[in-house]
């Protein structure tokens, strides 16, 4: 363990009794323990990092070589150690640049492929690319992981932008996944789009079996209904889709990282590739901005060295994500994998063990339906677990003013619930107020304590847009490359996936009854012969 990290968690013991309410004592501590970017504000006054904290967080950035692995990454040098591979999701959203990989310009194939992803949606919205009964009226994208979280959860967010056919997101092997989606759907009417990095994933590729099925049974040519976007276009072809309609891209992008790309085709469908392009310019925008800001000021860096502090140095194994944003309800989910499929590892880049604990676990839901379901445990619980709050100024619904002013009431009223918490004195006042005396008000009281002293982070915005969410998904998606750097593992590969993978493919077989169980644990085999009935 640095020095660094030693000398962090000495002065977490050291000032572990100042309360957060204590270092309000400061009047300027909002401003100086916030940061603006833009419209954007995060506020992280309300933890207990205070000023020889952040300065020594600061050095631990420093120190980690931040400045330069991050240059690196966008200079397209393989930072991917364990796949030999470069890092340049970002080159998808800034396309006037030139990148270089391998002594190849690769932007002018990015752009070419945006321009076909573009045109593309235009002819869909706009009719001249229709089904073999009309006019497409939806768009069903068959994917998985880092081909479906993106899209499905910005399809969501951008709901009032979204004037295009209706889209559908289907990544479960689950049959009722397909068969909840596609009933209802004409299938005359209807494209599919396979998205697949690499184009083998088999929840995928066996959805996208069922689809054409269900698409051969009414359409005399289900591959002209047919898209894909992938890495793979031997396996595209192989499949039977028109290389027309083949949306590529490179294996420097990673599949948690795609959505600026083809891989947000449908998304580009149902808001347009005008709005899809907004969405770009927010996260170029935080790329500008990742790049230049000192980091004191830098909002990515920021919001790392704030999880860096929870997690490793006080401890705290969770992180809630909690928007106030009904519209934000799948970016739990979407960051679920964002942060722990790249953080989740404890094998640092040169293949020592890590001395501190990965990053942490990832989990949330839009307020206000929390505070009514778990809330409680993070007031009263014996846990503390950080929570970020994401809210904005303004909702999209004028009409709705007063509710959207209640919202904002309650994600304000969370945080500093959780900071002051209530006392044992004060919880008597109440129950004394109530009638109640002597024993009976003494262990009433006790209930309505809340401890307090619970860190929370408010990320605020004016509203959301293409722009505005373009600029949080990579906000967090520099924050975990922050703190991937800082703790000295590779965030950009996934190897804990595939042991799971290879054993689903032997137990097939055994499930078919074409193989015996021998060999299996009496659990597996118990659950076998169970499952087999
Ligand atoms: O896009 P695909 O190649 O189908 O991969 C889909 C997903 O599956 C993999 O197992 C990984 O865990 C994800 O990072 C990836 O996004």
């Amino acid at each position: 363990m640095t020095t660094r990290f030693q000398a962090l968690r000495q002065h977490r013991a050291a000032t572990a009794a100042t309360t957060i309410l204590d270092l309000f004592a400061d009047p300027g501590r909002a401003s100086a323990f916030s940061c603006r970017h833009g419209e954007m504000l995060f506020d992280f006054s309300k933890t207990q990092i205070d000023a020889q904290a952040l300065d020594l967080l600061l050095q631990l950035a420093n120190g980690a070589g931040v400045a330069e692995k991050r240059d690196a990454m966008f200079a397209g040098a393989k930072i991917n150690e364990t796949e030999g591979r470069a890092v340049l999701h970002t080159a998808l959203r800034n396309l006037s640049a030139s990148v270089v990989v391998d002594g190849r310009d690769v932007m002018p194939e990015v752009r070419a492929t945006h321009a076909r992803c573009a045109a593309f949606a235009r002819d869909l919205r706009e009719g001249r690319l229709t089904g073999q009964g009309g006019a497409i009226t939806d768009v069903v994208n068959i994917g998985i992981g880092g081909s479906d979280l993106g899209p499905a959860m910005a399809y969501l967010a951008l709901a009032p932008f979204a004037d295009g056919p209706r889209c559908h997101f289907v990544s479960n092997v689950d049959g009722a996944h397909i068969a909840d989606t596609l009933r209802g759907l004409n299938p005359e009417t209807t494209l599919i789009i396979v998205a697949s990095k690499t184009f083998t994933t088999i929840e995928t590729m066996t959805n996208a079996d069922t689809a054409r099925r269900w698409m051969a049974e009414k359409v005399a040519n289900p591959a002209a209904q047919f898209a894909a976007v992938s890495t793979a276009s031997d396996k595209t072809a192989a499949y039977g889709i028109d290389p027309a309609r083949v949306f590529g891209f490179e294996d420097w992008v990673g599949g948690r990282y795609s959505m600026w790309g083809p891989i947000g085709l449908a998304l580009m469908i149902a808001i347009g590739p005008d709005r899809f392009d907004d969405f770009l310019a927010g996260g170029a925008d935080i790329d500008g901005h990742f790049r230049t800001a000192p980091f004191a000021q830098n909002l990515p860096v920021l919001l790392a060295l704030v999880g860096i502090w929870h997690n490793q140095i006080c401890g705290h194994a969770t992180r809630a994500v909690l928007p106030y944003d009904q519209r934000l309800s799948r970016l739990p989910a979407y960051l679920q994998q964002l942060e722990m499929e790249s953080n989740g590892k404890t094998v640092a880049m040169d293949g020592t063990e890590l001395p501190y604990d990965s990053g942490p676990v990832v989990w949330g839901e839009p307020g206000t339906n929390g505070q009514h379901a778990f809330y409680q445990l993070i007031h009263q619980g014996s846990r503390v677990i950080p929570c970020e709050f994401l809210v904005a100024r303004q909702g999209h619904e004028p009409d709705l003013a007063h509710q959207h002013l209640l919202l904002v009431a309650n994600c304000l009223a969370q945080s500093e619930a959780l900071m002051r918490g209530r006392s044992l004195d004060e919880a008597r006042a109440i129950m004394a107020r109530k009638g109640l005396t002597g024993a009976e008000l003494e262990r009433q009281a006790r209930h309505r304590v809340f401890p307090g002293n619970r860190p929370s982070t408010t990320l605020a915005y004016p509203q959301l847009t293409p722009f505005t969410l373009g600029q949080i998904i990579a906000l967090y998606e520099h924050r975990v490359f922050v703190e991937g750097v800082i703790l000295g593992i590779n965030s950009y590969d996934q190897w804990g996936v595939e042991l799971g993978k290879e054993l689903a493919l032997a137990l097939q077989p055994i499930l078919e009854g074409k193989q015996p169980t021998k060999g299996k644990d009496g659990s597996t085999e118990q659950l076998v012969a169970y499952l087999r009935g």
